[in-house]
């Protein structure tokens, strides 16, 4: 098949953007936040930029994400994010790419159709879309036109999707709204609770990332964070401990062990063998937490590996699966079938 040196692979994620361009890799990495003026409706900054602003803007500037919880919350939003990001993944030298955009599994169909008409628009010459778990299984690196079960579970800001797949297709997955930005929801709330300090998005997440932990840590790790005093109102720096992270994020943490146990359940028993011998693979930003990997594989009893490069899986993949658009053919959406042009 012939590829174009512009064909873009896209991961449309609730947390961050990521496209990959055909022999170069992932050549755009921000996150999915854009700052808008709602006097003049004007996007003012987009990724990056945008994000910095987030919790500082005055009343007429908004940063937002536009997509929650694995699912697209502000469409007009999206649709001229990802046009923004095509166009600068394309540079100046635009001839219309092919791309394959990846999009969070709880989308809609008009949602679909919404990302196919944004992209079209963008300038792609063809758009296709892929479901989130077989892009990461791809960029994981399994051969998934094979007739072997592989386990893929993928843990991003708003969703975790666990999908068992085989000869390129799913056959067996869930998805839930509970991933990364859950344990910082969470996080926050514990410190609340315990400490009567409010502390921002950017600190929860930064205690996840460098203090969290899913499973006990042999040695305790402590992490100094500011926030607000609920009493006083006034700044307040605090020590958190790992310990008290393992206790924060208990909740989201089983639920996405569970959805796991469930998902392996309902495998059927071939595929099921296939799993227990090569393990199952973890992606997503969310495969990072520290002990996450050991706790699912005490639970399942199947050895845990996670993927190299776990936040650039979906987006590698979906890169790579340009090449593979005619094996997957019956798994992809494409824009010629919904959008008239
Ligand atoms: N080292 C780390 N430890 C723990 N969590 C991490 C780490 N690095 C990133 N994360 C978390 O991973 C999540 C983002 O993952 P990823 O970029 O794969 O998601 P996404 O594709 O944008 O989201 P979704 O798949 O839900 O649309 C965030 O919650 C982030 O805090």
């Amino acid at each position: 098949m012939a590829a174009f040196r512009t064909d873009l692979g896209i991961d449309l994620g609730t947390a961050s953007i990521l496209v990959y361009a055909k022999d170069k890799g992932v050549v755009l990495n921000e996150p999915s936040v854009v700052a808008i003026d709602y006097n003049t409706n004007k996007f003012l900054a987009v990724g990056e930029e945008a994000r910095k602003m987030l919790g500082r803007t005055p009343g007429n500037i908004v940063a937002m994400r536009p997509l929650k919880e694995g699912v697209i919350s502000d469409y007009g939003v999206t649709e001229r994010m990802l046009k923004y990001f095509i166009q600068k993944a394309s540079g100046k030298t635009f001839f219309k790419p092919r791309t394959i955009v990846c999009v969070p599994s709880g989308v809609t169909e008009v949602e679909k159709r919404a990302v196919l008409e944004a992209s079209t628009q963008a300038g792609a010459r063809k758009t296709y879309l892929i479901e989130e778990p077989i892009a990461a299984a791809i960029g994981a690196g399994i051969d998934i036109t094979q007739p072997n079960g592989n386990m893929v579970v993928d843990i991003g800001g708003g969703t975790t999707d666990v999908a068992v797949i085989s000869l390129g297709g799913i056959v067996v997955s869930r998805s839930i709204k509970t991933a990364g930005d859950d344990c910082d929801e969470a996080i926050t709330r514990y410190i609340r609770k315990k400490h009567n300090v409010i502390i921002g998005e950017r600190s929860s997440e930064a205690l996840k990332i460098n203090i969290g932990t899913a499973y006990k840590r042999e040695k305790e790790v402590y992490m100094e964070i500011r926030g607000r005093n609920l009493v006083t109102g006034l700044p307040k720096t605090i020590n958190i401990s790992s310990q008290e992270m393992f206790e924060a994020m208990e909740e989201p943490i089983s639920s996405i062990v569970d959805t796991v146990h469930t998902v392996l359940e309902r495998t059927p028993p071939e595929l099921a063998a296939d799993i227990a011998n090569s393990g199952i693979v973890m992606t997503g930003g969310g495969a990072l937490l520290y002990g996450l990997d050991k706790l699912i594989s005490e639970r399942t009893g199947i050895r845990v590996n996670i993927a190299e490069d776990p936040i650039a899986c979906v987006a590698t993949g979906t890169g790579k699966a340009l090449d593979w658009v005619d094996v997957l053919e019956n798994s992809l959406l494409d824009s010629d079938s919904i959008v008239e042009r």
